[in-house]
């Protein structure tokens, strides 16, 4: 099974509203209620798309219960390490007209030094039987910068890949650990690199030790930076419109599932990512595909 680890998982709360205006009041049905928070949602779409995965990720406060509840009810294999503060919530605001979506994340408690203890060694534990470990999301405030680096260690030791998906220093340090894949987005590899040029940005965590570096750009689709040869680009030849929230964490459980087959070719990671990411666009809520996703692949446009 494919591994993927949340160290700040969120209770995902998603409003569908007719139009999003700044400034007014709006009302709004119910929202869908999901266990949310990257890793959460790569293990998700591993599921969906008939692969194994296990989730492991932690609960606390009322939030962690109903994330718990949600979880269980939704069968994917995951363990949930208790902890003292309360699970965040991440609000996202679909705006249907405009067809976009404005998310709100709160930033997260504080875990103890005990709980980020008891978060390594779980990963160490679990890691036994993966075929491929995944880090993906934000930290909570005051988090070792070194969580990731240690799940590549683990990933390292145990002969799997690595995939990451985060921010500043502990994308830095990831990559220096050597991660097979990490998957920033053009903002979040311009805010750790400091370079606004993604190829640039890209070749900064390379030098550092990662592997290949995939970098959503939204609407424009994906690259993939590669220690040797040219960077790659893949589109789909017009944009989507939906919910883009869960389209890299659609990318990252693409790369982590042909890694964990032995396929780690750039062009071939690179096409599955995008094609999945597309599909998850047109998907209502983070975490799933749209039912056609196998037909996004022969749709890209590779250069
Ligand atoms: O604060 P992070 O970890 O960067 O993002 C959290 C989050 O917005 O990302 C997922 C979508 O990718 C949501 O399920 C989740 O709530």
């Amino acid at each position: 099974m494919i591994l993927t680890v949340t160290p700040n998982p969120a209770l995902d709360l998603t409003y569908r509203l007719t139009a999003l205006v700044p400034g007014e009041t709006h009302r709004a049905a119910p929202p869908a209620v999901r266990a949310g928070g990257k890793g959460l949602n790569v293990a998700r779409v591993i599921a969906q798309t008939g692969g194994a995965a296990f989730a492991l990720t932690t609960a606390g406060g009322a939030p962690g219960v109903r994330l718990a509840d949600e979880l269980e009810a939704s069968q994917l294999p995951s363990e949930l390490l208790p902890v003292a503060s309360p699970t965040r919530t991440s609000i996202a605001l679909v705006d249907e007209s405009a067809g976009e979506t404005t998310v709100v994340n709160e930033t997260g408690d504080p875990l103890t030094d005990a709980e980020w203890t008891a978060l390594r060694d779980a990963t160490r534990r679990l890691a036994v039987p993966a075929t491929a470990i995944v880090g993906s999301g934000s930290l909570p405030p005051d988090a070792p910068d070194d969580i990731y680096a240690d799940l590549v260690a683990v990933a390292a030791d145990r002969g799997v890949p690595s995939v990451i998906d985060a921010i500043g220093r502990a994308l830095i340090l990831a990559a220096a650990a050597g991660a097979d894949v990490v998957k920033p987005n053009r903002r979040e590899l311009a805010e750790t690199t400091g370079d606004d040029d993604p190829v640039t940005g890209a070749r900064i965590l390379l030098d550092a030790g990662a592997g290949l570096v995939l970098v959503s750009l939204g609407a424009d689709g994906m690259l993939a930076v590669p220690r040797a040869g040219e960077p790659l680009h893949a589109r789909l030849p017009q944009p989507l419109t939906g919910n883009a929230t869960g389209a890299g964490d659609a990318a990252v459980a693409a790369v982590a599932t042909l890694l964990a087959s032995g396929t780690d070719d750039p062009e071939r990671l690179l096409r599955r990512a995008t094609a999945w990411s597309a599909a998850a666009v047109l998907a209502p809520l983070a975490g799933e595909l749209h039912p056609s996703y196998p037909e996004f692949e022969a749709r890209l446009v590779t250069t």
